[in-house]
This record gives C-alpha cells, sequence and structure tokens, in this order.
C-alpha cells in the first residue's frame, strides 16, 4: 500500500549550521578573489540555496549586512567563523594514519578551519615510527599513555569500520570531547562526546530524496 503520510521538509533547524559552513567556504573563496562585498542572490547563486534562506539563517544569529547595499564580505567571514568556532584554534588527534588520513594530513581544509593536528596514532607496523607533516606517528597501543587530553580538543578518526567504536570509547574514556568518523556504520556515542560521521552513501540518501521532492 502506498505511503500517504506527509514527507516532512528537509530545511529542518539542524541543516542551519551546515548551511552557514558552507557560506564561510564560499566567503573564503570570495576573499581570496578580493571581492569586498556580495547580496543574498549572490550566495544563492553560488550555494543553492534561495535568498530568502539565506536572510532566514543569518537571522538565527543576529542582523549582518547593510539593507540596500548587501554584505560586507570580510567582516560577514569574520561574524560566521566566530559562529562556527572556526576562529579560534583548536588541537587535534588523528588516530589512522593511512590512506585517507595521509590524505587529510597534505588537504588545506584542517588549516583553513584553525584545526592544527597535534598527535597522530595508528596501528604497530604499520606507520608507527614514521612521522606525517612533521607530526610524529604513536602506536595506538600505548593511547591512554601518550594521548595529551587536556590539550586535544578533538579527533578526526581514519580506521576500519570494525574499529571506530572501541577507538571512539577509548577517547570518551580520556575526555576527548568531539570526533569525526569516516567509516559508513552507525557508532554508538558516548554521553560525553559529540561525534559526526561522514559517509557518502547518507549524503546519496540525502540526495534521492530531494530528487524524489523536486
Ligand atoms: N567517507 C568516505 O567517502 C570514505 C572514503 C575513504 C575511506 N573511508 C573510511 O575511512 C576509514 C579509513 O580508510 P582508509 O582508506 O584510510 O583505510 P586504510 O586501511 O588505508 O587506513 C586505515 C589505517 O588505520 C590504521 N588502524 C587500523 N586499526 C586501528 C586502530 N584500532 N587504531 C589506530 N589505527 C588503526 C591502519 O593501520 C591504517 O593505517 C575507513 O573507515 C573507510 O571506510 C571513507
Amino acid at each position: 500500500m502506498a505511503n500517504t503520510k506527509k514527507r516532512p521538509k528537509i530545511d529542518k533547524k539542524n541543516l542551519i549550521i551546515r548551511r552557514m559552513s558552507t557560506y564561510l567556504r564560499t566567503l573564503d573563496h570570495l576573499q581570496n578573489k578580493g571581492v569586498k562585498v556580495i547580496s543574498s542572490a549572490d550566495l544563492e547563486k553560488i550555494d543553492g540555496v534561495t535568498q530568502s534562506l539565506v536572510r532566514r539563517d543569518f537571522a538565527e544569529f543576529g542582523s549582518f549586512g547593510v539593507r540596500g547595499v548587501g554584505y560586507h564580505v570580510p567582516e560577514l567571514r569574520e561574524q560566521i567563523a566566530r559562529i562556527l568556532g572556526s576562529d579560534r584554534h583548536w588541537k587535534v588527534a588523528l588516530i589512522g594514519a593511512g590512506g585517507l588520513g595521509s590524505v587529510l594530513m597534505h588537504s588545506a581544509s584542517f588549516k583553513k578551519r584553525n584545526l592544527e593536528v597535534v598527535q597522530i596514532f595508528d596501528h604497530a607496523g604499520a606507520s608507527v615510527g614514521t612521522s606525517i607533516e612533521g607530526i610524529p606517528v604513536h602506536d595506538i597501543a600505548n593511547l591512554e599513555q601518550e594521548l595529551d587530553a587536556s590539550r586535544i580538543d578533538l579527533a578526526i578518526i581514519a580506521v576500519p569500520p570494525p574499529e571506530v567504536q572501541g577507538v571512539i570509547d577509548r577517547l570518551s574514556q580520556l575526555g576527548v570531547r568531539g570526533a569525526l568518523y569516516f567509516a559508513s556504520r552507525p557508532v554508538r556515542v558516548p554521553e560525553n562526546m559529540v561525534v559526526l560521521n561522514m559517509d557518502i552513501t547518507v549524503e546519496l540518501g540525502v540526495l534521492t530524496y530531494q530528487l524524489l521532492e523536486s
């Protein structure tokens, strides 16, 4: 039997932060190109949102921009960076220095958001004893002895899927408050942590939902 239940609109409040992060990426790009002022119409063209949604998103956090003039790029960039916490310095532990971990270490993404990897852990026998971008790779067996929980704000977890939960639980015990992992599987999130997942299968589900709606 066909499901007649109304399908909720996808733009729920929890997506605002995600869009704010997207606007910040755009503003970085515009600032690098020397653009000084933009309108919500410009953001609409670049980020695929409506002008009214841009304005509503900003209104959640205060009043930005000047009516009839638009948004001053450096100022708006600074305001959004402050909202997202990207204006402060975050210390990161990278767990898993294989293919993805190495790519992330060499990418500009961390620097763009003021993230600094200060410790790296992997399995003995893999890259332990080497260093990436000048950061030595430590043995995950010694995590409890060597992870400096007072210095680490969050962890990036790039280990094989079956290993992710164990790593999250150990980080939680050590008092690490946040983690991002990439495996395509759910995890139990400890109460003292914020855990996010980047998974292409999830994004594809969101995309196909939106295609059904459009
Ligand atoms: N979301 C995506 O689009 C995407 C893309 C690529 C990979 N991934 C996921 O990212 C993760 C890493 O993938 P990869 O290609 O870098 O794999 P990889 O096998 O190249 O690297 C994994 C690394 O983790 C280390 N490791 C294994 N168990 C560990 C543990 N308990 N503690 C610390 N280190 C450990 C291994 O020694 C290895 O160096 C996987 O979960 C994979 O599914 C996701």
